[in-house]
Protein backbone atom coordinates (compact mmCIF):
# COMPACT_ATOMS: atom_id res chain seq x y z
CA UNK A 1 0.00 0.00 0.00
CA UNK A 2 1.02 3.76 -1.03
CA UNK A 3 2.33 5.86 2.10
CA UNK A 4 1.01 8.67 -0.40
CA UNK A 5 -1.62 10.91 1.60
CA UNK A 6 -4.34 12.55 -0.58
CA UNK A 7 -6.25 15.85 0.83
CA UNK A 8 -9.22 17.42 -0.62
CA UNK A 9 -10.45 20.97 0.63
CA UNK A 10 -13.69 21.92 -0.65
CA UNK A 11 -13.36 26.13 -0.45
CA UNK A 12 -17.68 26.26 -0.08
CA UNK A 13 -18.83 28.75 -3.11
CA UNK A 14 -15.67 30.08 -4.01
CA UNK A 15 -16.66 29.66 -8.14
CA UNK A 16 -14.30 31.38 -10.60
CA UNK A 17 -16.89 32.12 -13.19
CA UNK A 18 -17.29 30.73 -16.82
CA UNK A 19 -19.59 27.99 -16.14
CA UNK A 20 -21.04 27.36 -20.17
CA UNK A 21 -24.83 26.91 -18.77
CA UNK A 22 -25.21 29.59 -16.41
CA UNK A 23 -28.46 31.11 -18.50
CA UNK A 24 -29.46 27.79 -17.31
CA UNK A 25 -29.62 28.82 -13.49
CA UNK A 26 -31.28 31.45 -12.50
CA UNK A 27 -31.59 34.65 -9.25
CA UNK A 28 -34.82 35.24 -9.18
CA UNK A 29 -35.25 35.95 -12.92
CA UNK A 30 -31.94 36.89 -13.96
CA UNK A 31 -29.79 34.03 -15.40
CA UNK A 32 -26.36 33.47 -13.05
CA UNK A 33 -24.55 34.18 -16.52
CA UNK A 34 -21.38 36.16 -15.39
CA UNK A 35 -21.35 35.59 -12.09
CA UNK A 36 -17.71 35.31 -10.92
CA UNK A 37 -17.02 34.50 -7.09
CA UNK A 38 -13.77 35.10 -7.06
CA UNK A 39 -12.85 37.40 -10.30
CA UNK A 40 -15.95 39.62 -9.17
CA UNK A 41 -14.55 39.53 -5.65
CA UNK A 42 -10.94 40.72 -6.60
CA UNK A 43 -12.13 43.06 -8.93
CA UNK A 44 -14.02 45.26 -5.82
CA UNK A 45 -11.07 44.73 -3.98
CA UNK A 46 -7.81 43.63 -4.99
CA UNK A 47 -7.13 40.18 -2.84
CA UNK A 48 -3.74 39.27 -0.85
CA UNK A 49 -3.84 35.54 -1.01
CA UNK A 50 -0.07 34.49 -1.62
CA UNK A 51 -0.63 30.44 -1.17
CA UNK A 52 -3.49 29.62 -3.52
CA UNK A 53 -2.31 32.73 -5.80
CA UNK A 54 0.83 30.91 -6.03
CA UNK A 55 -0.46 27.72 -6.50
CA UNK A 56 -2.29 28.87 -9.44
CA UNK A 57 -5.97 30.97 -8.24
CA UNK A 58 -5.48 33.83 -10.57
CA UNK A 59 -4.72 31.83 -13.29
CA UNK A 60 -7.51 29.63 -13.32
CA UNK A 61 -10.21 32.36 -12.63
CA UNK A 62 -8.26 33.69 -16.36
CA UNK A 63 -9.13 30.21 -17.49
CA UNK A 64 -12.49 29.56 -16.10
CA UNK A 65 -14.01 32.98 -17.46
CA UNK A 66 -11.51 35.24 -18.98
CA UNK A 67 -11.81 37.80 -16.32
CA UNK A 68 -8.75 39.42 -14.65
CA UNK A 69 -8.38 38.41 -10.65
CA UNK A 70 -6.52 41.50 -9.44
CA UNK A 71 -4.14 40.28 -6.66
CA UNK A 72 -3.64 36.87 -7.88
CA UNK A 73 -2.10 37.05 -11.07
CA UNK A 74 1.37 35.39 -10.59
CA UNK A 75 2.50 32.82 -12.28
CA UNK A 76 1.05 29.61 -10.70
CA UNK A 77 3.38 27.45 -9.53
CA UNK A 78 0.96 24.11 -8.94
CA UNK A 79 -1.16 21.73 -10.83
CA UNK A 80 -3.82 24.18 -11.51
CA UNK A 81 -6.66 24.15 -13.89
CA UNK A 82 -10.85 24.96 -13.55
CA UNK A 83 -13.82 22.27 -13.71
CA UNK A 84 -16.91 22.38 -14.82
CA UNK A 85 -20.11 20.57 -13.24
CA UNK A 86 -22.79 18.85 -15.27
CA UNK A 87 -25.09 17.81 -12.82
CA UNK A 88 -28.35 19.79 -12.91
CA UNK A 89 -27.95 21.28 -9.52
CA UNK A 90 -26.28 24.55 -8.31
CA UNK A 91 -26.41 23.22 -4.83
CA UNK A 92 -23.65 21.67 -2.17
CA UNK A 93 -24.43 17.93 -2.30
CA UNK A 94 -24.70 17.87 -6.24
CA UNK A 95 -21.27 19.74 -6.52
CA UNK A 96 -19.83 17.43 -3.77
CA UNK A 97 -21.08 14.47 -4.98
CA UNK A 98 -19.67 14.88 -8.41
CA UNK A 99 -16.40 15.97 -7.01
CA UNK A 100 -16.34 12.71 -5.41
CA UNK A 101 -17.06 10.38 -8.83
CA UNK A 102 -21.08 10.53 -8.51
CA UNK A 103 -22.81 13.08 -11.14
CA UNK A 104 -26.33 13.34 -9.52
CA UNK A 105 -28.94 11.73 -12.83
CA UNK A 106 -31.85 13.36 -11.19
CA UNK A 107 -33.71 16.47 -11.29
CA UNK A 108 -33.56 17.48 -7.81
CA UNK A 109 -37.70 18.49 -6.62
CA UNK A 110 -37.48 22.44 -5.88
CA UNK A 111 -40.53 24.29 -4.13
CA UNK A 112 -42.18 26.92 -6.09
CA UNK A 113 -41.28 30.61 -5.26
CA UNK A 114 -45.28 31.24 -4.28
CA UNK A 115 -46.79 31.43 -0.53
CA UNK A 116 -47.31 28.22 0.28
CA UNK A 117 -44.35 27.03 -0.76
CA UNK A 118 -45.34 23.46 0.30
CA UNK A 119 -48.03 21.30 -0.89
CA UNK A 120 -50.59 21.14 1.79
CA UNK A 121 -49.29 16.91 2.42
CA UNK A 122 -45.87 17.94 3.54
CA UNK A 123 -47.27 20.72 5.84
CA UNK A 124 -49.69 18.23 7.45
CA UNK A 125 -47.34 16.19 8.16
CA UNK A 126 -44.66 18.77 10.15
CA UNK A 127 -47.60 19.66 11.93
CA UNK A 128 -48.15 15.91 13.00
CA UNK A 129 -44.36 15.74 13.88
CA UNK A 130 -44.51 18.84 15.48
CA UNK A 131 -47.77 18.63 17.12
CA UNK A 132 -48.75 22.01 15.96
CA UNK A 133 -51.59 23.42 14.32
CA UNK A 134 -49.75 25.13 11.73
CA UNK A 135 -46.63 26.52 10.53
CA UNK A 136 -44.62 29.85 9.94
CA UNK A 137 -43.36 31.16 6.29
CA UNK A 138 -43.84 28.57 3.80
CA UNK A 139 -42.04 30.98 1.48
CA UNK A 140 -38.82 30.78 -0.19
CA UNK A 141 -36.33 32.82 2.58
CA UNK A 142 -32.72 34.04 3.39
CA UNK A 143 -32.60 32.26 6.76
CA UNK A 144 -31.41 35.27 9.07
CA UNK A 145 -33.95 37.27 7.36
CA UNK A 146 -36.82 34.98 7.92
CA UNK A 147 -36.17 34.45 11.94
CA UNK A 148 -36.04 38.29 12.04
CA UNK A 149 -39.56 38.30 10.35
CA UNK A 150 -41.41 35.24 12.35
CA UNK A 151 -39.19 34.96 15.26
CA UNK A 152 -41.25 36.30 17.51
CA UNK A 153 -44.66 34.85 15.98
CA UNK A 154 -42.72 31.49 16.74
CA UNK A 155 -41.68 32.09 20.27
CA UNK A 156 -45.79 32.94 20.94
CA UNK A 157 -47.41 30.24 18.81
CA UNK A 158 -44.73 27.43 18.79
CA UNK A 159 -45.23 26.98 15.40
CA UNK A 160 -42.11 25.82 13.26
CA UNK A 161 -40.75 28.59 10.51
CA UNK A 162 -40.30 26.56 7.45
CA UNK A 163 -39.06 27.96 4.46
CA UNK A 164 -37.09 27.01 1.28
CA UNK A 165 -34.66 28.29 -1.47
CA UNK A 166 -34.05 27.60 -5.24
CA UNK A 167 -32.04 24.86 -3.61
CA UNK A 168 -33.74 21.00 -3.18
CA UNK A 169 -34.12 22.07 0.26
CA UNK A 170 -36.58 22.53 3.06
CA UNK A 171 -35.43 23.85 6.23
CA UNK A 172 -36.80 24.65 9.38
CA UNK A 173 -35.79 27.36 12.15
CA UNK A 174 -36.79 26.91 15.70
CA UNK A 175 -35.77 28.55 18.94
CA UNK A 176 -33.36 26.40 21.02
CA UNK A 177 -35.20 26.87 24.60
CA UNK A 178 -38.83 28.05 23.67
CA UNK A 179 -39.15 24.84 20.91
CA UNK A 180 -36.80 22.53 22.09
CA UNK A 181 -32.76 22.33 19.50
CA UNK A 182 -33.42 17.56 20.51
CA UNK A 183 -37.30 18.23 18.98
CA UNK A 184 -36.10 20.43 16.48
CA UNK A 185 -33.57 18.03 15.03
CA UNK A 186 -35.76 14.46 15.71
CA UNK A 187 -38.59 16.85 13.89
CA UNK A 188 -36.12 17.07 10.82
CA UNK A 189 -34.90 13.24 11.17
CA UNK A 190 -38.71 12.21 11.55
CA UNK A 191 -39.79 14.41 8.28
CA UNK A 192 -36.74 13.37 6.16
CA UNK A 193 -37.71 9.97 4.24
CA UNK A 194 -40.68 11.59 3.29
CA UNK A 195 -38.85 14.57 1.43
CA UNK A 196 -35.73 12.58 0.18
CA UNK A 197 -38.75 10.49 -1.59
CA UNK A 198 -39.62 13.27 -3.92
CA UNK A 199 -36.23 13.63 -3.94
CA UNK A 200 -36.05 16.98 -1.99
CA UNK A 201 -32.15 16.55 -1.43
CA UNK A 202 -32.22 18.10 1.96
CA UNK A 203 -33.87 18.83 5.19
CA UNK A 204 -32.38 21.43 7.73
CA UNK A 205 -32.72 21.89 10.80
CA UNK A 206 -31.70 25.46 11.96
CA UNK A 207 -31.91 26.29 15.33
CA UNK A 208 -31.86 29.78 16.77
CA UNK A 209 -31.15 31.67 19.95
CA UNK A 210 -32.35 35.51 21.27
CA UNK A 211 -35.92 36.92 22.44
CA UNK A 212 -36.92 39.93 20.06
CA UNK A 213 -35.95 41.14 16.53
CA UNK A 214 -32.47 42.29 16.41
CA UNK A 215 -31.32 39.94 18.60
CA UNK A 216 -31.89 36.79 16.95
CA UNK A 217 -29.35 34.61 15.84
CA UNK A 218 -28.66 31.03 14.50
CA UNK A 219 -26.75 28.74 16.24
CA UNK A 220 -23.97 26.29 15.40
CA UNK A 221 -26.45 23.29 15.90
CA UNK A 222 -27.57 22.55 12.43
CA UNK A 223 -28.58 19.57 11.38
CA UNK A 224 -28.79 18.18 7.57
CA UNK A 225 -30.36 15.18 7.01
CA UNK A 226 -29.29 14.25 3.35
CA UNK A 227 -30.55 12.04 0.73
CA UNK A 228 -27.50 9.20 0.42
CA UNK A 229 -25.23 9.64 -2.89
CA UNK A 230 -26.41 7.61 -5.61
CA UNK A 231 -23.45 5.94 -6.51
CA UNK A 232 -19.53 4.98 -4.70
CA UNK A 233 -17.73 7.93 -4.25
CA UNK A 234 -14.19 8.62 -3.38
CA UNK A 235 -14.85 7.72 0.15
CA UNK A 236 -16.79 4.45 -0.37
CA UNK A 237 -14.09 3.66 -2.18
CA UNK A 238 -11.05 4.14 -0.72
CA UNK A 239 -12.35 2.74 3.23
CA UNK A 240 -13.92 0.09 1.10
CA UNK A 241 -10.00 -0.55 0.17
CA UNK A 242 -9.07 -0.26 3.81
CA UNK A 243 -7.83 3.21 3.83
CA UNK A 244 -8.35 5.71 6.46
CA UNK A 245 -10.88 8.35 5.85
CA UNK A 246 -11.19 11.50 7.39
CA UNK A 247 -13.84 14.05 6.94
CA UNK A 248 -14.11 17.72 8.41
CA UNK A 249 -17.01 19.65 8.87
CA UNK A 250 -20.12 19.18 6.66
CA UNK A 251 -18.72 16.30 4.81
CA UNK A 252 -20.36 13.98 6.97
CA UNK A 253 -23.75 15.44 6.55
CA UNK A 254 -23.24 16.07 3.09
CA UNK A 255 -22.14 12.32 2.35
CA UNK A 256 -25.28 11.09 4.62
CA UNK A 257 -22.15 8.78 6.85
CA UNK A 258 -21.23 6.84 3.97
CA UNK A 259 -17.16 5.59 3.81
CA UNK A 260 -16.15 7.75 6.58
CA UNK A 261 -13.96 6.82 9.22
CA UNK A 262 -13.66 9.71 11.59
CA UNK A 263 -15.71 12.87 11.47
CA UNK A 264 -14.05 15.97 12.74
CA UNK A 265 -16.63 19.12 13.46
CA UNK A 266 -15.81 22.01 14.91
CA UNK A 267 -18.22 25.15 15.65
CA UNK A 268 -16.95 27.58 13.34
CA UNK A 269 -14.34 27.21 10.12
CA UNK A 270 -11.56 28.38 12.68
CA UNK A 271 -12.08 24.95 14.41
CA UNK A 272 -12.16 23.17 11.25
CA UNK A 273 -8.68 24.63 10.29
CA UNK A 274 -7.54 23.29 13.63
CA UNK A 275 -8.14 19.86 12.91
CA UNK A 276 -6.99 20.36 8.64
CA UNK A 277 -3.71 21.59 10.23
CA UNK A 278 -3.42 18.85 12.68
CA UNK A 279 -4.36 15.76 9.92
CA UNK A 280 -1.53 17.70 7.57
CA UNK A 281 0.82 16.53 10.05
CA UNK A 282 -1.36 13.68 11.97
CA UNK A 283 -3.16 12.00 8.79
CA UNK A 284 -2.29 7.79 8.41
CA UNK A 285 -0.29 6.73 5.67
CA UNK A 286 -2.52 6.32 2.59
CA UNK A 287 -5.04 8.13 4.19
CA UNK A 288 -7.80 10.52 2.41
CA UNK A 289 -8.81 13.94 4.14
CA UNK A 290 -12.05 15.57 2.84
CA UNK A 291 -12.87 19.21 4.26
CA UNK A 292 -15.76 21.24 3.88
CA UNK A 293 -15.02 25.16 4.67
CA UNK A 294 -18.92 26.16 4.51
CA UNK A 295 -18.67 30.08 6.41
CA UNK A 296 -17.49 31.71 2.87
CA UNK A 297 -21.24 30.20 1.77
CA UNK A 298 -23.04 30.98 4.77
CA UNK A 299 -21.81 34.07 6.36
CA UNK A 300 -20.81 36.03 3.12
CA UNK A 301 -22.22 34.62 -0.47
CA UNK A 302 -25.66 34.01 0.48
CA UNK A 303 -25.67 37.31 2.67
CA UNK A 304 -23.89 39.39 -0.69
CA UNK A 305 -21.15 40.47 1.81
CA UNK A 306 -18.55 41.12 -0.55
CA UNK A 307 -16.10 42.72 2.04
CA UNK A 308 -16.83 39.89 4.70
CA UNK A 309 -15.97 37.23 1.69
CA UNK A 310 -12.77 39.02 0.75
CA UNK A 311 -11.65 38.85 4.36
CA UNK A 312 -12.66 34.85 4.88
CA UNK A 313 -10.39 34.38 1.73
CA UNK A 314 -7.62 35.97 2.86
CA UNK A 315 -7.98 34.54 6.31
CA UNK A 316 -8.16 30.86 4.38
CA UNK A 317 -5.16 31.18 2.78
CA UNK A 318 -3.08 31.93 5.59
CA UNK A 319 -4.74 28.55 7.17
CA UNK A 320 -4.01 26.88 3.65
CA UNK A 321 -0.27 28.05 4.19
CA UNK A 322 0.19 26.69 7.64
CA UNK A 323 -1.62 23.45 6.23
CA UNK A 324 0.65 23.22 3.29
CA UNK A 325 3.73 23.75 5.24
CA UNK A 326 2.75 20.83 7.49
CA UNK A 327 2.39 17.83 4.61
CA UNK A 328 4.64 15.70 4.03
CA UNK A 329 6.75 14.28 0.34
CA UNK A 330 4.52 12.49 -1.78
CA UNK A 331 0.93 14.03 -0.16
CA UNK A 332 -0.95 15.48 -2.74
CA UNK A 333 -3.27 18.70 -1.61
CA UNK A 334 -6.16 20.22 -3.88
CA UNK A 335 -8.11 23.08 -3.20
CA UNK A 336 -11.76 23.59 -5.04
CA UNK A 337 -15.29 24.56 -4.69
CA UNK A 338 -18.69 23.43 -5.15
CA UNK A 339 -20.42 25.98 -6.57
CA UNK A 340 -20.56 29.85 -6.77
CA UNK A 341 -22.31 32.03 -4.46
CA UNK A 342 -21.24 35.51 -6.16
CA UNK A 343 -21.68 38.03 -3.56
CA UNK A 344 -21.90 40.98 -6.26
CA UNK A 345 -24.56 39.51 -7.26
CA UNK A 346 -28.54 39.99 -7.55
CA UNK A 347 -30.37 37.80 -5.00
CA UNK A 348 -29.52 35.43 -2.62
CA UNK A 349 -29.05 32.20 -4.25
CA UNK A 350 -25.96 30.17 -5.06
CA UNK A 351 -24.75 31.64 -8.64
CA UNK A 352 -24.03 28.69 -11.28
CA UNK A 353 -19.96 28.62 -12.09
CA UNK A 354 -17.10 26.74 -12.84
CA UNK A 355 -14.70 26.12 -9.83
CA UNK A 356 -10.82 25.96 -9.14
CA UNK A 357 -8.77 22.99 -9.31
CA UNK A 358 -5.22 23.65 -7.31
CA UNK A 359 -2.90 21.11 -6.53
CA UNK A 360 -0.18 21.23 -4.39
CA UNK A 361 2.90 17.88 -4.14
CA UNK A 362 2.40 17.93 -7.93
CA UNK A 363 3.44 20.41 -11.02
CA UNK A 364 3.82 22.83 -12.00
CA UNK A 365 1.64 22.40 -14.62
CA UNK A 366 -1.88 23.47 -16.42
CA UNK A 367 -4.48 20.06 -16.70
CA UNK A 368 -6.97 22.97 -18.46
CA UNK A 369 -10.85 22.48 -18.29
CA UNK A 370 -11.45 19.19 -16.42
CA UNK A 371 -14.86 18.36 -15.05
CA UNK A 372 -15.65 18.01 -11.50
CA UNK A 373 -15.48 13.92 -11.45
CA UNK A 374 -12.05 14.59 -12.40
CA UNK A 375 -11.12 15.63 -8.70
CA UNK A 376 -11.83 12.57 -7.54
CA UNK A 377 -10.77 10.35 -10.00
CA UNK A 378 -7.12 11.99 -9.46
CA UNK A 379 -7.24 11.58 -5.81
CA UNK A 380 -7.84 7.86 -6.57
CA UNK A 381 -4.89 7.85 -8.40
CA UNK A 382 -2.62 9.56 -6.30
CA UNK A 383 -3.56 7.18 -3.66
CA UNK A 384 -3.25 4.39 -5.76
CA UNK A 385 -6.83 2.93 -5.76
CA UNK A 386 -9.46 1.93 -8.61
CA UNK A 387 -10.77 5.07 -10.51
CA UNK A 388 -14.90 6.00 -9.57
CA UNK A 389 -17.15 5.02 -12.16
CA UNK A 390 -17.11 8.79 -13.65
CA UNK A 391 -13.93 10.66 -13.99
CA UNK A 392 -10.23 10.95 -15.19
CA UNK A 393 -7.33 11.30 -13.49
CA UNK A 394 -5.39 14.36 -14.41
CA UNK A 395 -2.55 13.58 -12.78
O1 LIG B 1 -30.39 31.55 3.89
P1 LIG B 1 -29.91 30.25 4.48
O2 LIG B 1 -30.80 29.72 5.55
O3 LIG B 1 -28.46 30.37 4.95
O4 LIG B 1 -30.06 29.18 3.33
C1 LIG B 1 -29.06 28.69 2.54
O5 LIG B 1 -28.70 27.46 3.08
C2 LIG B 1 -29.27 26.43 2.32
C3 LIG B 1 -28.45 25.18 2.44
O6 LIG B 1 -27.10 25.38 2.16
C4 LIG B 1 -29.33 26.97 0.91
O7 LIG B 1 -30.31 26.37 0.17
C5 LIG B 1 -29.55 28.43 1.13
O8 LIG B 1 -30.91 28.75 1.00
MN1 LIG C 1 -22.00 24.58 -1.00
MN1 LIG D 1 -25.35 27.69 0.28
Amino acid sequence: MTDKRAFLVVMDSAGIGGAPDADRFFNGHLPDTGANTVGHIAQAQALTMPNLARLGLGAAVRLASGQEAPGLMVPPQGLWGAATEISRGKDTPSGHWEIAGVPVPWDWHCFPDATPAFPPDVTARICALAGTDGILANCHASGTEVIEDFGAEHIRTGWPICYTSVDSVLQIAAHEDHFGLERLISLCQSLAPMLHAMRVGRVIARPFVGEAPGQFRRTGNRRDFAIAPPGRTILDIAQGAGRVTHAIGKIGDIFSHRGITHLHKGRSDADLADHLIRLGGDAEPGSLTFANFVEFDTNFGHRRDIPGYAAQLEWFDGVAGRFLAALRPGDLAIFTADHGNDPSWPGTDHTRERVAVLGHGVGPREVGLVGFSDIGASVLAHLGLPPPDHGRSFL
